[in-house]
């Protein structure tokens, strides 16, 4: 998007062999086979040269490589350069948000997230895509907010397929990039099991509702929620499976087993992770997130999958939105739901 928008980036990957493929064929073969590079992107193995002179970094790695990524890049940075996660989760075991994560180990860089309904391949065609750049507002200086990192990332990221959206709620957009993988896993899992729009229309509303749950509780805000980086790529990854979360539900939901997905293939899927992660930090704040809480008890403690979702539709009746703070127990003579 940076070299379609007229910047000149530095892409930097980790093996030299592919940044020469990417220099001498002018296409990234392992990762984006169909789509030429545009012009003006410079490949690189040299992670001191790709920093060099940088006037904003994207980090794309998967969040289980952030913390080793910052490592790696830490000798190299210019004071003060503003750093946007394009990866999407939190941090197991400390239950951090990844800018969280990054000021910790490369503080005093402003750190902002890029997130939304992405999926790479269709974003690299020039499909019209939009997406949320957030960076808090203690970045922003009154006199001159056109200057400040989200805005000027914006302007520097967009051209007439690629639009960007300002926020200065992080808390909110890191909740939605991490929240959508999980549900979409359960999606996919319920589409896998047979069931279609009417369950996946709920799973979405209700899925929503975790992330504002999460969101607010770690004081982000309701209304990101429903934005770009919550609603919209909610909406994106439950919709098919280009979505690696959703491939990877309907494939358990199939009765695969874990290594049977994909054909044995490593491919990341950071609804795996952040399943774990969103739930360690939800018990840990007492926030409720049933949706999550049923992948997560399937993924990690061996939960019977059909067992896991009648339960969860078995759950008390509540109240929407949750004004009314009452709960009726759910009837006991479910009648036999027919699959297809
Ligand atoms: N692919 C998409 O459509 C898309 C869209 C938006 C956001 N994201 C997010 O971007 C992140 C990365 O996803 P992806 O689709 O690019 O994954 P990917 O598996 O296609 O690519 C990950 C890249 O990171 C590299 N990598 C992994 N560990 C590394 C390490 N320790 N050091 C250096 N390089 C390392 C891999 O070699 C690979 O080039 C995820 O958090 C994902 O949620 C992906
Ligand atoms: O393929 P997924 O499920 O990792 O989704 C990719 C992006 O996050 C979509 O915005």
């Amino acid at each position: 998007m940076a070299a379609a928008a007229g910047r000149q980036p530095r892409l930097w990957g980790r093996r030299e062999e592919l940044a020469q493929a990417m220099r001498d064929t002018g296409r990234n073969d392992d990762y984006l086979k169909d789509t030429p590079l545009p012009s003006g992107i410079e490949p690189t193995s040299d992670l001191a040269h790709a920093l060099d002179g940088a006037e904003a970094v994207l980090i794309v790695t998967p969040s289980s490589s952030l913390r080793e990524m910052c490592a790696a890049m830490r000798p190299h940075l210019a004071p003060g350069v503003p750093l946007a996660l394009c990866c999407k989760g939190i941090e197991r075991h400390t239950g951090y948000l990844l800018s969280h994560l990054v000021e910790e180990e490369l503080p005093g860089h402003p750190v902002g997230a890029l997130s939304g309904p992405t999926f790479a391949r269709e974003t690299a065609l020039g499909h019209p895509t939009a997406a949320t750049i957030a960076f808090e507002f203690r970045y922003t200086d009154r006199l001159s907010p056109d200057l400040s990192p989200a805005a000027r990332l914006s302007v520097s990221l967009s051209s007439s397929f690629f639009r960007p959206y300002m926020s200065d709620d992080l808390v909110g957009v890191e909740v939605g990039g991490a929240v959508k993988n999980v549900i979409a896993i359960a999606c996919g899992m319920m589409t896998g099991a047979g069931f279609a729009e009417n369950t996946r229309a709920a799973l979405i509303t209700r899925g929503i509702n975790e992330m504002k749950v999460l969101a607010e509780a770690l004081g982000g805000k309701r209304e990101t929620v429903t934005g770009l980086s919550g609603a919209g790529d909610l909406t994106l990854t439950c919709s098919s499976t280009t979505s690696r979360n959703m491939s990877l539900g309907v494939q358990l939901g199939e009765g695969k087993t874990r290594a049977e997905c994909f054909d044995g293939k490593n491919v990341v899927v950071e609804g795996e992770i952040s399943a774990a992660s969103v739930i360690e930090l939800a018990r840990r704040i007492g926030v409720s997130m049933p949706i999550c809480e049923a992948v997560y008890t399937i993924l990690y403690d061996g939960a019977d999958l059909d067992q896991t979702f009648t339960d969860l539709w078995a759950r008390p009746i509540e109240s929407e939105p949750r004004a009314l703070d009452i709960e009726l127990a759910h009837p006991s003579t479910t009648p036999e739901v027919q699959t297809p």
